[in-house]
């Protein structure tokens, strides 16, 4: 039963949230004199803290003390209790909330004697267990002997007094339980506490909430930053009881979090097998660990350093969100050009042979086997390559293509392979990944390997077995998960005669192949080839329409060439083609030596092989049919010097051909 009333205090906030919340017990037999005379000082001097603290100041029999405390403490209402004596010790031995203890001095001593001198020099004092009162230099001051004893139960109170009674002793200092017994036995009892001792135990009371308020800031950081991890975090005591743990750390083995405090790992997430560390103390370094159809990475730590065992953090990494943050750490490091821009449906081709390679290489593009792709400059290894990544499973990772034969060794080693900090001087600082690494879990296209310095092809040789690369001046491997696609315009087993192609690179390199022809073994591709150039020329020249006529034109010169740059060669073609077509008025093509068919065909590519160029020139010039002659003079809207001059002859020559033509007809 609570007696005395609580002490509702108002004014500034000690802390930046409440006042502090103070219990203080004060605990009687059989209350005779109510309030006890300590409950009034005490209430008395809690008003002087009402702007720091809300002070409730409970006088209640000693029986339901604990009680009171221990409901107090469930509904958290209260920061700290204060209590004296015996029923302090009690209490501080059964709550976890803290007691602060009125403790009493030499100066509670002087005033409890004034006070006793008053009615009796037969004094006697009982203190709680030892005191550190200064009794002899009390007697001397009070030239007074007075008894002192100890007690430590209540039964050992009530048998001192009854004894100190009979001795004729008439006064008893005390607690205030002691002088409620002292009163019951029909003496004076005087209260042991003074204002200052009171008023001490408030301030130590205050300093507890303060430094209670200020771990628990600290907590609820630490708590806010633990829940806030990507990776699932428990405390465990030293017998593998879990203190604390984050929501992460719950979802990985499917409970609450709240409900897995006090629980025992072992029947929490058995799977980690944390009963062998937890007896010897050593901590696993990174174990993987499968757990509820996850696969975790797990590490334990000792909580402290000391060599005594006293708890341990276990941190449950999900290895498949590792796998995504690296692949995005990795794609954020990646270059904007490191993607593949064609697909296989843009290789174009009606030959039979196209058609098989195209569907070839959607098969092979559905595997992740290495490929090696055969075939002339220009006939389209890498938009091959391309397709085949972009029609893979690694399409949304990156494509980094290579030139092995563009760089030289030692730039084609430090791109391949990256180096490490100071590798060699002028290397940039804190390092660079090799392509290699930049190519992670996507493709690596590897052109030209046939190029490639014989060195260089044993480190990749390595690479392609082991599957990971050390850089330049590292002392340690990481691994890639690169798809490899390698071409080369070289017939490789000839290098591999001749000693500059390793054959077990070739090996490794040649599980699937693609041989891609040369144009000229497929003339029969040549309409739609121009059909699809000349749709991404009008594109990216910003043209209204491809000029079809054009094309008609120049098909029959392109079925009799023989395309030595293959269908590279034809899209240059094409697009100084439509220039000229377009410009075929103005003054510099109008005087311009030679025709409109021998600027398309490039006088490059003519003096390359001169003879044979002017040779197939002739033929080709030769051959216009009636058809191409009338073609040329309609798409030149009847000016039939334009017309002469897309067709590389003289007006004359025109003239007299659509004559002997028109004759022959
Ligand atoms: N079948 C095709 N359809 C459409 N365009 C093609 C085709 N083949 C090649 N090309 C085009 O021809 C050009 C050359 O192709 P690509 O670079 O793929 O050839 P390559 O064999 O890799 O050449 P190199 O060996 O010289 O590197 C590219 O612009 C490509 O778009």
């Amino acid at each position: 039963m609570v007696r005395a009333s609580v002490l509702a205090t108002e004014g500034k906030t000690l802390m930046r949230h409440t006042l502090a919340r103070i219990a203080v017990i004060i605990s009687h037999l059989d209350l005779q004199v109510y309030p006890s005379r300590l409950a009034r000082e005490v209430q008395n001097i809690a008003a002087s803290f009402c702007a720091v603290a809300e002070i409730r100041v409970v006088d209640l029999p000693i029986s339901e003390s604990l009680a009171y405390a221990r409901n107090a403490e469930q509904s958290g209402e209260i920061d700290v209790f204060v209590c004296a004596g015996a029923t302090g010790a009690f209490l501080q031995k059964n709550l976890t909330t803290p007691v602060v203890l009125m403790k009493n001095g030499t100066n509670d001593l002087m005033h409890a004697m004034f006070e006793a001198v008053q009615h009796s020099t037969g004094i006697a004092l009982l203190s709680y267990r030892q005191s550190n009162l200064e009794l002899d230099y009390t007697e001397r001051l009070w030239k007074i002997a007075f008894k002192h004893f100890q007690y430590d139960t209540l039964a050992e109170v009530r048998a001192r007094v009854s004894s100190l009674r009979e001795c004729g002793c008439e006064v008893i200092i005390g607690s205030s339980m002691v002088t409620e017994v002292a009163a019951g036995a029909g003496m004076k009892g005087v209260l042991l506490s003074s204002a200052r001792s009171i008023r001490q135990a408030f301030e130590d009371a205050m300093a507890q909430v303060r430094l209670q308020r200020l771990e628990s800031s600290q907590r609820h950081h630490i708590n806010a930053i633990v829940q806030h991890l990507a990776d699932g975090v428990a405390a465990l005591d030293e017998t593998g009881k879990i203190q604390a743990a984050n929501e992460v750390f719950a979802g990985f083995f499917k409970t609450a979090s709240a409900s897995l405090i006090g629980s025992h790992i072992n029947d929490v997430a058995p799977e980690l097998e944390l009963h062998k560390y937890l007896k010897t103390g050593t901590p696993p370094g990174g174990c993987m660990v499968s757990a509820r159809q996850r696969t975790l990475l797990v590490n334990a730590y000792p909580l402290s350093n000391e060599p005594e065992h006293d708890g341990t953090v276990i941190i449950c990494q999900d290895t498949n969100a590792l796998q995504r943050a690296d692949r995005q750490i990795r794609s954020g490091a990646r270059r904007r050009d490191f993607r593949a821009t064609h697909c296989l449906t843009e290789i174009a081709g009606e030959s039979k042979a196209m058609q098989y390679l195209v569907k070839l290489a959607s098969v092979y593009a559905r595997t992740d086997s290495t490929i090696l792709l055969l075939g002339a400059s220009g006939t389209g290894k890498e938009m091959f390559a391309q397709g085949i990544h972009n029609e893979g499973a690694r399409a949304n990772a990156p494509f980094v293509a290579v030139n092995c034969a563009a760089l030289p060794e030692s730039l084609l080693e430090s791109e391949l392979f990256g180096y490490e900090d100071g590798a060699f001087s002028g290397s940039r600082r804190g390092g660079k990944p090799g392509l290699f690494e930049l190519a992670h879990t996507g493709s690596i296209f590897l052109d030209e390997i046939g190029d490639m310095p014989l060195a260089l092809q044993t480190r990749l040789l390595r690479v392609l077995q082991e599957r990971e690369v050390m850089r330049l001046g590292g002392t340690h491997t990481t691994c890639v998960d690169v798809r490899v696609i390698a071409a080369t315009h070289h017939n490789l087993l000839k290098q591999i005669a001749k000693g500059i192609f390793r054959e077990d690179l070739y090996y490794r390199l040649n599980i699937l192949q693609l041989n891609l022809p040369p144009l000229i073994e497929r003339l029969e591709d040549l309409p739609y080839l121009c059909h699809k150039i000349m749709e991404s020329i009008v594109r990216r020249l910003k043209l209204r329409d491809s000029p079809k006529e054009m094309i008609a034109m120049l098909l029959p010169y392109f079925y009799k060439y023989h395309w030595p740059g293959n269908v590279r060669e034809l899209e240059n073609m094409l697009e100084r083609a439509v220039i000229y077509f377009a410009n075929m008025n103005d003054p510099l093509f109008r005087e311009q030596e030679g025709n409109f068919i021998d600027l398309v065909f490039g006088h490059g590519a003519m003096a390359a092989d001169e003879e044979e160029s002017t040779e197939q020139r002739r033929t080709v010039l030769s051959a216009h049919t009636r058809r191409e002659l009338t073609q040329a003079v309609d798409i030149c809207a009847g000016n039939f010097s334009a017309a002469a001059k897309l067709l590389g002859i003289s007006r004359s020559t025109l003239y007299r051909r659509l004559k002997s033509e028109s004759s022959n007809t």
